[in-house]
């Protein structure tokens, strides 16, 4: 932890990036210009595996990376990282570890919170996750009627879904255990009609995720959920599993007859992905062998994290880059573009990472901050994202762009080439040209046809697309947005701010209690606007 009072801001070095980004306003710094430099992509690019992390195209120079590294030193990130992944309790509002590293870690070394060596209880849950999936898979688990199950539905919202969804949807091509994959996420009804019409309740298995167990709109959907599973005649208990963490309100074990899988509290919601949040779906979704590869890509970015020195670290070059943006080049938003389908849910799942973890406004001690902390996140696969937002992109507000590009899809390609290259091949050209058309710009006349350019991006390249490179792309992702987090001194372990909306909204449940037990209850005392929209509830329509 950073001494009491410290506010990165104020530190000489922050002074000295402050007056750096002024320099780099001068024309001879356009990345028009950059870009020409001989040796720049070997200078401004990192490689690691499968995994490779391409800066040059961002408005950097070698001072200003030497800047970053003594930003990272003043925040002394690398100690606080360590802090973090030895159990440490690094998330100081709530007392607790941030231990999301120990899901992957297959070292066999100990790791201790409040002197329990939690490895123990983690390597009780995967030999439960292995157990439960292959029963699933051979059917000696099945539905209420005996069939083997056939869908899966996910009950559970944000840190207990979006990383799921991101990682099922990347490695669909790997789902090859006949079981179809449904999340209910949203207490939206429309959520729960759709996935109705979707599966086979007597071949249905819901895997109830929530680390609380307090989560509405989960309870919500478990319950009708389960209410539909009786009314098909069927014996719900025998279709219901959940992942919750030990001692929540959820977690009853054996004596509800229902197999309860455990997360921890040390396991933060969007960081979970690698705990039984994500492993009860995926290794039911994608073998359990498959999850454990995915693990083992997770666990081997955590090591180059924790031990890469700055220069080389590519979290921490990414997250340095990113408050160089964000603080000092004063971009707000920060698009992340992968030119592969699969990972279309990726930038929903960073977006939450991201933008729940650092959207802070006080430092580690309490200070209030002065400069933002997060920015907002937001993308679409390539080459989609091109026919819908990138005029922004490369005519209006300028934004970061992280480019994601895949070198071997995980289809093989036919022969067919309709421009004279395969798909692959069009999509790699667009990745290649929006990159380098927003680095350069164009000259014209015209003014509707000019272009500033002198708009940063990254790319990051892997070699594929396999469950150990998507382990890695999450590692990856998770390290960045804790690396920033250190940085700024602020902790990117608790989410207060999503507090309030909740509270509020339990009140005008209470409201909506009273009205549905007594039509005569009315919202008189209640300020005009929420009157409006509650009296549009009962009515059923707006007003004539
Ligand atoms: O897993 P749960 O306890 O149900 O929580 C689900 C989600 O809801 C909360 O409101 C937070 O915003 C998320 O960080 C959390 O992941």
């Amino acid at each position: 932890m950073a001494e009491k009072g410290f506010r990165i801001s104020k530190t000489p070095v922050w002074k000295k990036l402050k007056a750096h980004a002024e320099e780099m306003k001068r024309p001879e710094y356009h990345l028009k210009q950059l870009v020409q430099q001989q040796g720049r992509m070997k200078e401004f690019s990192l490689k690691h595996v499968d995994f490779f992390y391409d800066f040059s195209r961002q408005r950097v120079t070698r001072k200003t990376m030497d800047l970053l590294f003594e930003l990272a030193k003043t925040a002394k990130v690398h100690r606080k990282y360590r802090d973090k992944v030895e159990g440490l309790k690094v998330n100081v509002t709530e007392n607790r570890a941030a231990l999301h590293t120990a899901a992957r870690s297959f070292s066999g070394q100990s790791i201790c919170v409040d002197g329990v060596n939690v490895m123990e209880e983690i390597d009780a849950v995967r030999r439960q996750m292995r157990d439960f999936s292959e029963k699933v898979h051979d059917g000696t688990v099945c539905g209420s009627t005996g069939k083997t199950f056939r869908h899966l539905v996910v009950i559970g919202i944000g840190g207990s879904y979006l990383g799921t969804e991101f990682v099922a949807n990347a490695l669909f091509a790997y789902a090859d255990k006949g079981l179809e994959l449904h999340f209910l996420s949203n207490v939206d009804s429309h959520n729960f009609e759709t996935i109705k019409t979707k599966i086979d309740p007597e071949t249905t298995l819901c895997i109830v995720i929530s680390k609380s167990f307090t989560t509405v709109e989960t309870m919500a959907n478990a319950q009708q959920m389960k209410a539909y599973m009786t009314a098909c005649g069927l014996d719900a208990m025998k279709h219901f599993v959940t992942v919750t963490s030990k001692g929540s309100p959820g977690d009853k074990g054996k004596e509800s007859g229902i197999e309860t899988f455990h997360m921890f509290d040390f396991i933060g919601g969007r960081f979970s992905v690698t705990s039984a949040v994500g492993g009860v779906p995926l290794s039911l979704y994608l073998g359990y062998d498959r999850f454990n590869q995915f693990l083992e890509g997770a666990r081997e970015m955590d090591i180059h994290t924790k031990y890469a020195p700055s220069p080389e670290n590519i979290p921490l070059v990414s997250a340095l880059i990113g408050i160089w943006n964000n603080n000092f080049l004063g971009y707000q938003a920060q698009a992340v573009i992968p030119y592969a389908s699969p990972l279309s849910k990726l930038a929903p799942h960073i977006q939450q990472l991201n933008m729940e973890s650092n959207g802070k406004s006080v430092t580690i001690n309490n200070y209030e901050i002065d400069q933002s902390s997060g920015v907002i996140i937001f993308g679409e696969p390539g080459t989609n994202a091109q026919h819908s937002f990138f005029q922004l992109a490369h005519q209006g507000h300028p934004f970061p762009i992280d480019f994601i590009g895949v070198i071997t899809p995980q289809y093989p390609e036919g022969g067919c080439r309709p421009h004279g290259v395969s798909n692959h091949q069009e999509l790699w050209a667009n990745l290649i040209s929006q990159a380098t058309a927003l680095a350069v710009g164009k000259d014209s006349e015209e003014k509707t046809r000019f272009f500033q350019g002198n708009r940063p991006s990254s790319t990051l390249l892997m070699n594929d697309l396999s469950p150990v490179n998507v382990g890695r792309l999450l590692a990856y992702y998770e390290a960045q947005t804790v690396y920033k987090a250190f940085i700024w001194d602020i902790n990117p372990f608790d989410q207060f701010g999503v507090e309030l909306g909740k509270t509020i909204a339990n009140d005008l449940r209470r409201e909506i209690v009273a009205r549905n037990t007594n039509p005569e209850h009315s919202f008189g005392h209640m300020d005009e606007i929420t009157r409006f929209y509650l009296e549009r509830l009962f009515a059923g329509r707006l007003p004539l």
